[in-house]
């Protein structure tokens, strides 16, 4: 059975974070805790976050080339997105671009969707 540490570099419940060194903690960008507060800061075309299903994801370099256009994009800058994601009925490709732009994810008490040992957004069936 996995054992999970807790450090001040975050949790870790595989055994290649277990051995590795501080300096070489490997963390995932899910791991990041990024506030709705802090998104909020990251709404224009120069610098823009959403927020999706309880993650974060920074779509700065993806506003050009987003098949629906980047106004979509910058309507929900600094915000949650979720509902308008789903709502557009992306492809599962599209699900699978997300991971590119993952920065981090929302705190415990923030989320609205996923708690932890959640299941993936790329997960869910479509
Ligand atoms: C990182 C976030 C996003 C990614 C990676 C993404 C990716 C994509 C991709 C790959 C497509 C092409 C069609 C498909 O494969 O489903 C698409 C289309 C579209 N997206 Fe997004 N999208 C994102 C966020 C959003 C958001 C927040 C909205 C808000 C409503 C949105 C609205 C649309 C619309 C309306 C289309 C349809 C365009 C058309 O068929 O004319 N997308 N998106």
């Amino acid at each position: 059975m996995a054992k999970t540490i807790t450090n001040v570099f975050g949790s870790a419940n595989s055994s290649s974070n277990l051995l590795a060194s501080p300096q070489q903690a490997v963390t995932k960008p899910e791991d990041r805790e990024i506030s709705l507060q802090e998104v909020e800061w990251h709404d224009s075309p120069k610098d823009c976050w959403i927020v999706i299903y309880d993650r974060v994801y920074d779509v700065t370099d993806f506003l050009d080339t987003h098949p629906g256009g980047e106004d979509i994009l910058l309507e929900h800058a600094g915000r949650d997105a979720t509902v308008a994601f789903r709502g557009s009925g992306h492809s599962a490709q599209a699900i699978r671009a997300l991971d590119k732009y993952l920065i981090g994810s929302l705190p415990l008490h923030e989320r609205l969707f996923r708690k932890l040992g959640g299941i993936r957004l790329s997960d869910i069936p479509v």
